[in-house]
């Protein structure tokens, strides 16, 4: 590639993907842009898809992967599978209407699926012997059915431009083809050496190939971090991920489009809380690479393509302390290990916890201690969390273990550390009557964590909103 150090490198999200005419007409010929060109974009799976290839990622109901790996008698895959090949035909009928490029369009993906489904097959035959055992290969079909979402919609959208006259060029990370592993950053090089960014417009699948597993390693959000990696390697300018609402104030689905501000500049701290919390402004693994790098990165709403959108730097912090974002995170378990013995000895306690939580590959969110207990926050689903219960009452037969299913709200900040700011969050909280099951507010100054019933949610983050940010001064 002519590494230029003068283009952008931008992701657009699933959401946003399935809006054809809104990326076409407010990203790719965004009118304040001479040409479409000096960028490389890098597209998620269209909006459900990874979803039914893989499991929700939000309810956990098992798609075709979750289903295949459930159990080996269990054939229910098939169906799931029929499900997600209707669903990306439906996509390429409305994209393309009848015609050539329709044909092309699901041949392309139709052999994708048929050979998925084929190894699937097979492996579920070669499972019934005694001899293999199906969760030695399950890794690996599970990076290959995720990479199918992303296959579909970089093809579809390289070829809907070439339509519209752009030299919109398909670049395949997934490795589909590929006879033996090779390293993530290899390939990506490799894929844009040859590209003179001046006059192609390369449309990346989200999903690239690594010897370690891109799912393995970073899991759902993936496509952030195939974004990142091209970003570092090909040293973008600017950093840019495209999603369908401005990063806000709080979830404008829940606090209100009227009432959320879009947040002008943050930085990258403020967006691994958020991460943390799930609200994936960026995966926060991607987020390192962009910030040791100095990218810059800008997340912008498909749907306003005048505004600048949030800027996130490493340097940045505001003015005055204030809240930024009220966010948070549902469906968390919080696993209480109460031990008269652990007086003196919590790290002892601690380690071995924590290697059962590691060693079921459990997302920790939080936790906090005191002279006798161990408190982890964790975000699993309930099939995980039961495991977790039967191992820790198994090593700890003398502890009380309490397992309560929880939510955690949050107010975020690039700078919080004033007088009185940690007494107007609980202040808030408690007037809506809410009892609050514990906070946490570390030294960093970069939010306050209410753990609250699950029930409380909604409440609590149109509370913290109202208080924190709604009637805070304009700095
Ligand atoms: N502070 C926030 N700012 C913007 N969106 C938020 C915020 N908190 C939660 N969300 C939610 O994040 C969701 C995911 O964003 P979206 O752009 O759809 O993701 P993707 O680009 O990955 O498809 C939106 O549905 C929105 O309601
Ligand atoms: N499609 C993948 C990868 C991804 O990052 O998607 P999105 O950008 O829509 O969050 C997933 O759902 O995990």
């Amino acid at each position: 590639m002519q590494v230029s150090n003068n283009h952008t490198v931008e992701k657009i999200g699933g959401t946003s993907m399935s809006q054809y005419e809104a990326v076409r007409d407010n990203i790719i010929f965004n009118p304040a842009l001479k040409n479409p060109y000096q960028r490389v974009f890098v597209v998620s799976a269209y909006a459900g898809i990874t979803n039914l290839l893989l499991e929700h990622k939000k309810t956990a109901e098992p798609g075709v992967y979750g289903r295949f790996a459930q159990a080996e008698e269990d054939q229910s895959w098939i169906e799931a599978f029929a499900l997600v090949r209707q669903k990306m035909l439906d996509i390429n009928q409305e994209l393309f209407g009848d015609g050539q490029l329709k044909n092309k369009a699901d041949k392309f993906i139709l052999r994708r699926l048929d050979d998925a489904e084929r190894a699937l097959a097979d492996l579920n035959s070669l499972c019934q012997h005694g001899h293999f055992e199906l969760d030695d290969h399950l890794a690996k079909v599970r990076e290959m059915l995720a990479s199918i979402g992303e296959a579909h919609s970089a093809w579809n959208m390289a070829h809907l431009l070439q339509k519209e006259g752009v030299n919109a060029v398909f670049v395949d990370l997934t490795g589909w083809n590929i006879d033996k592993a090779v390293d993530m950053d290899e390939l990506i090089k490799d894929a844009f050496f040859s590209l003179d960014l001046r006059e192609c417009l390369p449309i990346a699948t989200g999903y690239c190939h690594s010897e370690k597993g891109l799912m393995a390693t970073f899991d759902r959000g993936y496509s952030e971090m195939t974004f990142s990696r091209i970003a570092v390697l090909t040293q973008a300018n600017e950093a840019i991920i495209h999603k369908e609402y401005h990063l806000s104030s709080a979830d404008p689905k829940l606090v209100g489009e009227d009432k959320v501000v879009p947040i002008g500049m943050t930085n990258y701290d403020v967006a691994d809380q958020l991460a943390n919390l799930g609200m994936e402004a960026i995966h926060p693994r991607a987020a390192k690479g962009l910030r040791q790098s100095e990218i810059s990165l800008r997340v912008k709403n498909t749907f306003e393509p005048q505004h600048k959108g949030t800027l996130i730097t490493s340097t940045y912090v505001s003015d005055k302390p204030k809240v930024e974002i009220v966010a948070g995170r549902q469906q968390v378990y919080a696993f209480e290990l109460f031990d008269q013995d652990m007086m003196g000895q919590v790290n002892k306690f601690d380690v071995k916890i924590l290697s059962i939580i590691n060693e079921l590959k459990i997302e920790m969110v939080s936790k906090d201690v005191t002279a006798n207990s161990i408190t982890h926050y964790l975000s699993c689903n309930l099939k995980k969390a039961k495991r977790l219960l039967v191992l820790l009452e198994k090593y700890f037969p003398e502890a009380e273990i309490n397992l309560r299913k929880v939510c955690i709200v949050s107010a975020i900040g690039s700078d919080m550390q004033e007088a009185g700011m940690l007494a107007k969050a609980v202040k808030a909280i408690a007037e809506q009557g809410i009892s609050i099951q514990a906070l946490h507010q570390s030294m960093r100054q970069v939010d306050i964590q209410f753990v609250l019933d699950e029930k409380h949610f909604d409440q609590a983050v149109i509370a913290l909103h109202q208080h924190l940010v709604e009637t805070a001064p304009e700095v």
